[in-house]
């Protein structure tokens, strides 16, 4: 029997002035997946995750989010009420206070609008409390709390701005390159968080690091020119010729990064 899908893309196509950047892309997520979208340059990843939280609207197809509220057809809602319905985008720079303190983000994160911010931390509950610190923890900087977000490392300030968005409780998290410009630590760090995150959330991440990629999908969508060229595990990706052709320039035989052999 086929599983649930909690997010069914059918047919998307997005239209720049008649460019087509998307076209007729169809995708479903599983609830509880970690799925990377992958592909070169202009393939269209960062316009697909556009067109699921509202940011752009398409020109044609469906993007149906089938979440605790029921079906909803997200392209017919604006991107607020989308963010509202539970899909949560995190966009490249991270959008943090760099002048409070990492635990202070989290208490904005929390109530959802920096005007009421003080107001809600007086009546901050012992409930509301513990979820910050099981944050805090998830995302692994309990011990900087106190520490003003802006002197965060580069990998820190991302993780804040994740356990931000999951303090907003979102069922689908969408991350564009969420490991760029990162360590090797803090991108093997960020890694674990995600696997993390799916436990009880479904995640897309648009990644061009293939050893992260590699490292900790399961299955992976590739998309070229707008449409998908290919879906599967990693193995099942990298063993396609079209893939090895239209995403590295060459024919497989010809590269050895992206063989499964590396
Ligand atoms: N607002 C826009 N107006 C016009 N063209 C756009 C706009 N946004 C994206 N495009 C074009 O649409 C195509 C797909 O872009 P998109 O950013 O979705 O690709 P991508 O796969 O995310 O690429 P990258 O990996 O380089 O970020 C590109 O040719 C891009 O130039």
């Amino acid at each position: 029997m086929k599983s649930r899908s909690i997010l069914s893309c059918q047919k998307v196509t997005v239209s720049f002035d008649g460019f087509r950047a998307v076209q007729e892309m169809s995708m479903e997520l599983a609830p509880g997946e970690l799925r990377f979208l992958i592909g070169p340059n202009g393939a269209g990843k960062t316009t697909m995750l556009d067109a699921i939280c509202g940011k752009v609207k398409p020109v044609g197809g469906s993007v149906e989010f089938n979440g605790r509220r029921g079906k909803v057809d997200v392209t017919r809602r604006k991107e607020h009420e989308i963010a509202q319905l539970g899909i949560g985008r995190k966009f490249q720079t991270p959008s943090i206070f760099s002048g409070l303190t990492v635990e202070e983000n989290l208490e904005i994160a929390m109530s959802q609008n920096r005007s009421v911010w003080a107001a809600l931390r007086a009546s901050m509950k012992p409930r509301d409390r513990e979820r910050i610190d099981a944050e805090l923890a998830l995302i692994g900087l309990s011990h900087k709390r106190q520490l003003r977000a802006g002197l965060l490392s580069h990998g820190e300030k991302q993780w804040l701005e994740i356990g931000m968005m999951l303090l907003q409780e979102p069922e689908i998290l969408l991350l564009d390159e969420p490991v760029a410009g990162m360590t090797d630590k803090e991108t093997e760090k960020t890694g674990e968080l995600l696997q993390e995150i799916v436990r009880k959330r479904t995640v897309v991440v648009v990644e061009h690091d293939m050893e992260f990629v590699r490292n900790f999908a399961s299955k992976v969508t590739v998309m070229h020119e707008g449409k998908l060229l290919k879906e599967g595990t990693m193995d099942e990706v990298q063993r396609d010729d079209r893939v090895a052709e239209v995403y590295l320039g060459r024919k497989r035989r010809d590269y050895d990064v992206v063989s499964s052999t590396a």
